[in-house]
Parts: structure tokens; C-alpha cells; sequence
């Protein structure tokens, strides 16, 4: 496939979503929902090639001896491609996040302020090696009137590339533009990205910690980190314990690799001696390696020991590390310590612990008896997800579409000047909030 980067340098490429951007920002929400339609056909009719693109992928990363779980990331089978269409129709199907007004207020007479949400310009959002992400990234981007340059992990080059190809021709009969959405696929065209702070408004890196910290330090552009997920689940003393499994196994193995599944069990000693048994046997089932603390080891001494850089790990795989602990706080001092502020949970009957729990864990989502993967946009009903911010400033947590505009006061009057609200006569204000 010939794709504009092979012919354009990059701030060519920037300049033009640039253009397309600012063309997409004042379109109706009825344009924009054609264009999300125009796009799920065209990957409907492309879907094949799609499939195909992946297959090669995956026989790569199977070449380079790529890890079960990310594999399963990698992958895209028709069911997941069916989904990720499903899921553009659905973002079709949103309120537009563009336009709404946040405020409106008179200041005075014939003064009247608003605040109106608009675009936020060019994204550039660098992500995984997860290719349904760019469909949701782009369906986003699209409803939120946002040009998007995206760059996709190495190891599902081919997959991007067929899906934007796609995405591309779809877009080609609507009112929006088709450069507004554009595909990189080398770390070189991701470094000289995060120079071009005269086109892209906003960065959203999806990887490691180190890796948003390196694009937080080599940009002038704005960045919101989408950094690890080092999750932990709370086992309380006021536990239902078959919740506690079940729940245990899901947010550990229904898909390892993914940032909000589990990499710690924590558990109140008063109900290890029961609890460990079996949830050790249920995650043998599952194929799950345990790695225990000493108190842990002394319940079930089969499993492996776990060491001070497991409490600090993101598997991403069937490995999860258990500590015994002697009480909530100790339970929510382990994990605002080494959690990553993404999700966080504890399983228990007791209202108060609830209380004391989400109140005093620092994360994005604090979750009650129920799995930690259901930290995302989608589940959410935010339609898709552009991925998941681990930072303490809004947007935190599954970004959708109100994670992708911003605000402008638009403040209109007649003749009104400052001078005649200051002084000693100063005319008092009205401030009345308007319909
Ligand atoms: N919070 C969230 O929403 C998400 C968090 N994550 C987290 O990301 C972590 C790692 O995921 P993983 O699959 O290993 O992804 P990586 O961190 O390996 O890669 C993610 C993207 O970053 C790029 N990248 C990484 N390092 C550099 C660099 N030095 N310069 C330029 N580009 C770079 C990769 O490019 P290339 O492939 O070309 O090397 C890829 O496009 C996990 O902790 C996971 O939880 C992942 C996805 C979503
Ligand atoms: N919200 C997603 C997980 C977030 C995400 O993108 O994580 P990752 O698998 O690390 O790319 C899900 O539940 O599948």
C-alpha cells in the first residue's frame, strides 16, 4: 500500500490534518455520524484484507516469539473486527460532545457569556500493538470533530495499515476529509511528531510508565499519559468468599494483557487460610503461576516466592502475585504505593469498608465487589475508549468522546466596556444564569 507517508515528510502530513481538522471542527453532527457510517462499511468491505493483514502480523510476532496474551492482544478475528464496527455505530449513535453549553450567563444588560465545548484540534496518539484500538481511536476523534494522527505498535503494522487504508476510502465520500486521519508506523516518525507542536494539540501515549514519561519530557505538545496498570484486588475480612473467586479469576485471566486486569492479590489474614486454597486451585485451572509473600507460602507452599520487584510489576501474563495482609489501611497503603492510580478493588459485605476504601485509594476507578476489567470506555457506555488515563487531572480513567473536546468562552455584547464595572460607580454585574 502506497500511504502518504511514503511520499510526504511528517509536518506535510501534520500540516494537512491541520487543515482537514479545522474543516471537521464546524461540521454538523449529522456529517460527522455519515462519515462514522461511510467507515463502517468500508471496513465491512474491506474486512477481508483486514483479516489477512492481521494473520500476517501474527504469524510474525509467532516468528519473534511474542508472549500468549499479547498475541491474543494482537489479534483480530472476525468477531473482535465485528465488534469494533459495532462500536463505531455506536459512537455514531452519541450525543456530540461539540457544541454543548456549559455555561450561559448574563453579565449584565445585553452582556451575555458562554462557554461552548469545541474540538481540541490534531491528536496524536500513539498505541499498542492492539489494531481494533485505531478504529475506536478514530470513531472518536471523528465525533469529537478531531483530526487524529495515530501510531500503532510495531508489531501490528500491517493490521493499521489495512484498517486506516480502509478508513481512508470511506471517509473519501463524505464531508470529512481524509487526511484528518493519518497512520505512522516507525518510532522515528513518533519522535519528530512530538517536535510538531505548531499542528498537533495533544498527545496521548498508550504504553509503559517509562514510555509516557520519555514523551512527557521530549514535547512542548500537551500530553495525556495512558501509563501502566498494576491493579490490585482487596480480599476483606468482611468478604463473600465465592464473590472473591470468581471475581479473582475474571480479573485476572479474562484477558491477561490488558491493562486492567489484576497483578496483586491482596488478602486479610483472618480469611487466608480459607480463601488461599482455593483460589489457588482455581487459578492452577486457569494455568495461572502464583508468586506469595512468606505468610503467603505458609498456607500454600507449592507456589513460587515472591520478591520485592513483584509488588512493582505489570505482568501483562498469567502471573499474580499475593500478599497477606493484617488490615484495610495496610491493604491501601500497599496499593497507593505501587498501584499506577488505574483501577483498583476490593470484594467485601462490610458498608463501611466500601467507605474507607474509596475514599482513601488514589486510582481512576475504585471498584466494589466486581472485576477491575470493567475499566473500560465501552462498558462504560462511552461507545469506545481512546484508552485508559492513569493521570490525576482530568480526563482520568476510560477517555471517550467528552475526553477529546475542550471550551471556549464566547462572550457577546453591545459596546460594553470594562470602565463602566470599575471605580468608585461601579455598575454591580448581574451574573443571572440564563436558560
Ligand atoms: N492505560 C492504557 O490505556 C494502556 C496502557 N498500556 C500499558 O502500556 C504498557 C506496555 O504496553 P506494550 O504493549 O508493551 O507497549 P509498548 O510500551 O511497548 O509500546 C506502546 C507504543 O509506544 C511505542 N514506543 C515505546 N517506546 C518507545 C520509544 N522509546 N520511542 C518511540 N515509541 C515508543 C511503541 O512503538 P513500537 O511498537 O514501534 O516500538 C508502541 O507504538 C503496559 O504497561 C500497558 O498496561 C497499554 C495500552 C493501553
Ligand atoms: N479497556 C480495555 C483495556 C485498556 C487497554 O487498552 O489496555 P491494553 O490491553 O493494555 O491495550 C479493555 O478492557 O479491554
Amino acid at each position: 500500500m502506497t500511504t502518504l507517508q511514503d511520499t510526504l515528510p511528517l509536518i506535510t502530513i501534520a500540516q494537512k490534518t491541520r487543515q482537514a481538522a479545522s474543516k471537521l471542527a464546524i461540521l454538523d453532527t449529522e456529517a460527522k455520524n455519515q462519515a462514522l457510517e461511510a467507515i463502517a462499511q468500508a471496513l465491512e468491505l474491506a474486512k477481508d484484507d483486514i483479516i489477512q493483514a492481521n494473520i500476517a502480523d501474527c504469524q510474525a510476532a509467532t516468528a519473534a516469539g511474542i508472549a500468549k496474551p499479547l498475541y491474543k492482544r494482537l489479534q483480530l478475528d472476525e468477531h473482535k473486527l465485528r465488534d469494533a464496527i459495532a462500536g463505531v455505530r455506536d459512537v455514531a449513535k452519541l450525543p456530540d460532545p461539540v457544541g454543548t453549553v456549559q455555561i450561559h450567563r448574563e453579565l449584565d444588560s445585553g452582556l451575555v457569556l458562554k462557554r461552548v465545548t469545541c474540538p481540541l484540534g490534531v491528536l496524536g496518539i500513539i498505541f499498542e500493538a492492539r489494531p481494533e484500538a485505531a478504529i475506536q481511536i478514530v470513531s472518536l476523534a471523528i465525533k469529537s470533530g478531531n483530526g487524529v494522527i495515530l501510531k500503532g505498535g510495531k508489531e501490528a503494522i500491517a493490521s493499521c495499515e489495512a484498517i486506516v487504508k480502509a478508513i481512508k476510502q470511506g471517509l473519501s465520500h463524505t464531508a470529512v476529509n481524509s487526511d484528518a486521519v493519518q497512520l505512522l508506523t516507525t518510532r522515528e516518525e513518533t519522535r519528530e511528531l512530538l517536535n510538531l507542536d505548531k499542528y498537533v494539540d495533544l498527545i496521548i501515549p498508550r504504553g509503559s510508565n517509562s514510555f509516557v514519561q520519555f514523551v512527557q519530557n521530549n514535547t512542548r505538545i500537551p500530553v495525556l499519559g495512558h501509563a501502566d496498570g498494576i491493579c490490585h484486588l482487596y480480599i476483606d475480612k468482611a468478604a463473600d468468599l465465592s464473590k472473591a473467586i470468581t471475581v479473582s479469576v475474571d480479573a485476572k485471566i479474562q484477558y491477561a494483557a490488558a491493562c486492567n486486569a489484576i497483578e496483586t492479590l491482596l488478602i486479610h489474614q483472618s480469611v487466608a487460610g480459607e480463601f488461599l486454597p482455593k483460589i489457588a486451585a482455581a487459578l492452577a485451572d486457569a494455568e495461572v503461576e502464583l508468586r506469595g509473600d512468606d505468610r503467603t507460602l505458609e498456607i500454600i507452599p507449592h507456589i513460587g516466592r515472591a520478591i520485592a520487584t513483584d509488588w512493582e510489576t505489570e505482568y501483562s501474563d498469567l502471573i499474580l502475585a499475593i500478599k497477606i495482609v493484617d488490615s484495610i489501611e495496610q491493604a491501601i497503603a500497599h496499593i497507593n504505593e505501587y498501584g499506577s492510580r488505574h483501577t483498583e478493588a476490593i470484594i467485601t459485605e462490610d458498608p463501611a469498608a466500601v467507605e474507607t476504601f474509596f475514599g482513601l485509594v488514589n486510582a481512576a476507578g475504585v471498584f466494589h465487589n466486581c472485576s477491575t476489567r470493567f475499566a473500560d470506555g465501552f462498558r462504560y457506555g462511552f461507545g469506545a475508549e481512546v484508552g485508559i488515563s492513569t493521570q490525576q487531572m482530568p480526563p482520568r480513567g476510560p477517555v471517550g468522546l467528552e475526553g477529546l473536546v475542550t471550551y471556549k468562552y464566547q462572550m457577546t455584547g453591545n459596546g460594553h466596556i470594562v470602565a463602566t464595572y470599575t471605580g468608585a460607580n461601579a455598575k454591580p454585574f448581574t451574573h443571572k444564569n440564563l436558560e
